[in-house]
């Protein structure tokens, strides 16, 4: 029960909320669905978790055991591995956010597919996309040629291509979207509501590390799992590892901790306490990160690059992109046609740091190829369209005009562009033989 009002307008407006329930004002951290009112941004930043002392910031269990009150043990927490304050604070409110039933936190993003892979026995099928990030393939591999798992990487962007692939053994459809680093898109309803009708068995994970939670709910789509890199925008500061996953199955949930207890793979508590901070701001730094990408994707493509970004309107699937999310993320890639020039361009630049990751507050450059998806073999990466002049962008939330004009200057060095006597630049198209002196 909640206790009267006392102020008048507390007395006005009673303890209802906008649905008519007399519920606490916020989810109960043990209800984070069916508690959840606020806006997103302001659901990011409130927390509840009935310290003791009401410490606004949930306490560091910096302890890797808890004392028993009897000798048949029976609290609540008993070992860290298996359980921890701080842990259990960041997952209900992450739950909250993520609009999950329940929600896990582990060491790193990969830890997070770590553990839904164990889900999967010998003999199973995967489908899963052929772009997407290149530790994810590096598992799906080991998984296949020592896991005796069927792994079918295909174009996830048409779910017709999908259906043909779903089958009584498919036990898991591993999607990304947008993906990375070529910023496809991929209807996440359409392949849930297949899979399913195929194979209620099957389960749809879907990897939203490139939007967060602030931008897609992909359980809200159709998916069973949802997982994400939290060393990328939720802590936003690239100076944690951590991966998260979530479902609405209180089975699977329960399956899921089981892996991370019996393997050990938890967050540390520290980790737990920085992820927490991090998502509080998410929506700040998202918003800003955002029109920061907007700007520079705009300014690429108007100077005459090739440039994937779901927030352009060029981009082929605008239109699918938007029915799912609520932004466009942070993340764009683009092309040069030349891989020297491209490299160039990475090495000329000096705000945007030459860095794998995104999400973090500062910008960062890089080319996939040689970086984050060097593990997919050359042949692979040819066979899967992976451009190797790709230059992917991770705009932070410097000053813009501080970006652009570094940018700027780094393709002028670089002999990308061509400066035009009436002022601006023109990129050069290089995959059409066209060269500087022209
Ligand atoms: C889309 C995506 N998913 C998962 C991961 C894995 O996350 P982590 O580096 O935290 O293990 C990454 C990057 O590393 C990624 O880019
Ligand atoms: N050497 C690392 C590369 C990590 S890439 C991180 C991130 N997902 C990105 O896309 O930039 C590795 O081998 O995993």
């Amino acid at each position: 029960m909640t206790t009267p009002p006392t102020s008048d307008l507390g007395k006005a407006l009673g303890k209802l909320d906008i649905d008519g329930n007399n519920l606490p004002p916020s989810p109960a951290p043990s209800t984070p669905r069916n508690g959840r009112r606020y806006a997103l941004a302001t659901e990011l930043v409130y927390t509840e978790h009935g310290d003791q002392y009401n410490a606004s910031s949930m306490p560091i269990y910096q302890t890797a055991t808890f004392k028993q009150s009897s000798g048949a043990g029976g609290s609540e927490y008993d070992y860290t591995r298996s359980g921890n304050p701080t842990r259990s604070h960041l997952e209900k409110h992450l739950a909250k956010i993520m609009s999950a039933n329940r929600c896990l936190t582990v060491s790193s993003g990969m830890a997070a597919m770590d553990v839904i892979s164990r889900l999967l026995r010998p003999g199973d099928e995967v489908i899963a996309g052929d772009d997407l990030y290149g530790g994810t393939n590096r598992l799906l591999k080991y998984l296949s040629t020592h896991g005796d798992i069927v792994v079918h990487h295909i174009d996830t962007t048409n779910p017709e291509n999908v259906r043909g692939y779903v089958n009584d053994k498919t036990k898991l459809v591993l999607l990304e979207t947008p993906t990375n680093p070529l910023i496809k898109i991929v209807d996440i309803p359409s392949i849930a509501r297949l899979a399913h009708e195929i194979n209620p068995a099957a389960l749809v994970a879907v990897d939203n590390t490139m939007l967060s939670p602030l931008l897609q709910n992909p359980l809200d789509l159709g998916a069973d799992i949802v997982y994400e890199s939290g060393t990328k925008y939720l802590s936003g500061h690239h100076d944690l590892m951590a991966g998260v996953i979530a479902v609405n199955s209180l089975p699977l949930g329960e399956k899921l901790y089981f892996t991370i207890n019996a393997s050990g793979c938890g967050l540390s508590p520290f980790d737990s306490w920085l992820l927490m901070r991090g998502v509080k701001t998410l929506g700040v730094r998202m918003e800003k990160q955002q029109a920061n990408a907007m700007r520079i994707a705009t300014f690429l493509e108007d100077i005459g690059f090739k440039v994937r970004y779901p927030g352009l309107r060029s981009h082929p699937q605008y239109d699918l992109h938007w029915s799912m999310a609520r932004g466009a993320g942070a993340v764009l890639s683009f092309e040069t046609g030349d891989v020297d020039i491209s490299e160039k361009i990475v090495e000329a630049t000096r705000l945007w740091a030459i860095s794998v990751s995104f999400g973090c507050v500062n910008s960062l450059i890089s080319m996939p190829t040689r970086m984050s998806h060097a593990s997919i073999d050359a042949k692979t990466r040819k066979e899967r369209n992976l451009a190797e002049d790709l230059i992917r962008l991770c705009v932070g939330i410097e000053d813009c005009e501080d970006l652009l004009d570094d940018l700027q200057t780094a393709l002028v060095k670089a002999g990308a562009v061509r400066v035009m006597p009436e002022g601006g630049m023109q990129a050069i198209d290089f995959a059409a033989g066209e060269t500087l002196a022209q």
